[in-house]
């Protein structure tokens, strides 16, 4: 039985780094005989301009009747004046929403041949392997009341909401505490709990989950703190758990630790670990077209929907091997580029992965 992808380039640089990502996967595909069937739909802006709909139904159909999801990335200043709700980032919270993805995986690796291209000290950075894991379908970009009115006075007002229910917060607690028994068992919850009500509820219910996991360490952190701390010693933290916002702020935070936003993949996963595989930045709309982006967070994101999805340890290590020996060679896209390397562009880095594969 064929396992199926559905593939959503989106935007911007969204279909360049998809492109090398799905280049490395079909050459394993026929190297490893792995069944999958790739089929292509819209979303976001590209959507938007076909359909008049950032997730058309048949993207979402499409989605909910493939095994796994490969996402590029969504939104551009093109689309900045629509309104909210058909802007191409609503798409993107609708799948994540409508497939149910709540626990969202972006681990943070320095890989040891670019501690140089870290905007951080050697000795703070190297060997950091961190997973930080974000709440993904609750909180502030879902909550209700959200919209901008016009009060009494006249004057207007915006509201946004974060709200969370217990089962929520329990459920990507038993993720981020299982996670954390597979790695160094040590696991910090960060919040808002001095000034949220919402956030000392979280604080209340991961300790409460907590007691069913003795094995690991839990520790609170308010998030201006763990902001601060991920760049003064980020080894300091193995896992961290927190809501969606708050999540999306420090893992942008956390992958310059790795050299490069374009270093970074994400795994979206529901209760039963289907998932959508994606880089964790965005359409990089100031160089989309100039073929210059780094695919390698797409490619790593396919190594992580075949260890999670498709339970194929071996193919998700025989990528993570081929970047490694990629940035043996020296090949650095400008993002990630220092003096002595060769720079390549997109197409070149993707090349490279593939060359080692072979190899
Ligand atoms: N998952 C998604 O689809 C996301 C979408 N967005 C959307 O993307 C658009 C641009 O947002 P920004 O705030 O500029 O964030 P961004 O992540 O797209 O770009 C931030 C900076 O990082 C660089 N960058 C990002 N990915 C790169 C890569 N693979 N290689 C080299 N450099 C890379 C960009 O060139 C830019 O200078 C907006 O419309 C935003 O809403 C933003 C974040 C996530
Ligand atoms: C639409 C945004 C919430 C996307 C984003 O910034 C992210 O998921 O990292
Ligand atoms: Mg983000």
């Amino acid at each position: 039985m064929p396992k199926k992808i559905a593939v959503l380039a989106g935007d911007g640089i969204g279909p360049e780094i998809v492109a090398e990502a799905i280049k490395v996967l079909s050459f394993l595909n026929t190297d490893m005989n792995l069944g999958l069937v790739f089929e292509n739909a819209l979303i976001g802006g590209a959507a938007y301009d076909a359909f008049g709909t950032p997730l058309p139904q048949t993207t979402l159909n499409l989605c909910k009747n493939a095994d796994a999801v490969l996402l590029g990335a969504v939104g551009g200043p093109k689309w900045e004046p629509l309104a909210h709700a058909v802007r191409p980032e609503r798409g993107l919270l609708g799948i994540r929403s409508e497939l149910n993805l709540f626990s969202n995986l972006r681990p943070a690796i320095l890989y040891p041949q670019l501690v140089e291209a870290s905007t951080l000290k050697p000795e703070v950075v190297s060997g950091l392997d961190l997973m930080i894991v974000r709440e993904l379908t609750g909180g502030i970009y879902f909550g209700q009341p959200r919209g901008v009115h016009v009060a009494e006075n006249g004057e207007k007002v915006g509201i946004n909401t974060k709200i969370y229910s217990e089962s929520e917060i329990r459920r990507i607690a038993h993720s981020a505490f299982k996670i954390a028994q597979k790695r160094h068992k040590k696991l910090c919850s960060v919040d808002k709990a001095n000034v949220l009500e919402v956030t000392e509820l979280w604080r209340s219910v991961m300790t409460e989950v907590g007691k069913d996991y003795p094995d690991v360490q839990l520790s609170h952190m308010y998030v201006d703190n763990a902001a601060m701390q991920l760049v003064r010693a980020p080894k300091q933290f193995d896992v961290i758990v927190t809501s969606n916002m708050f999540g999306d702020i420090l893992s942008d935070i956390a992958a310059m630790l790795t050299g490069s936003i374009g270093m970074l993949p994400s795994a979206s996963l529901d209760a039963n670990a289907k998932g959508m595989y994606e880089p964790i930045h965005g359409s990089a709309p100031d160089i989309a077209g100039q073929g210059i982006a780094n695919p390698l967070a797409t490619i790593l994101s396919v190594a992580m929907m075949l260890r999670y999805t498709f339970n194929q340890p071996d193919a998700a290590e025989r990528i993570e091997r081929a970047v490694n020996s990629a940035l043996d060679s020296k090949v650095r896209t400008a993002d990630i580029y220092s003096e002595g390397m060769t720079k390549v562009s997109t197409s070149g880095m993707g090349d490279a992965v593939l060359n080692a594969l072979k190899g």
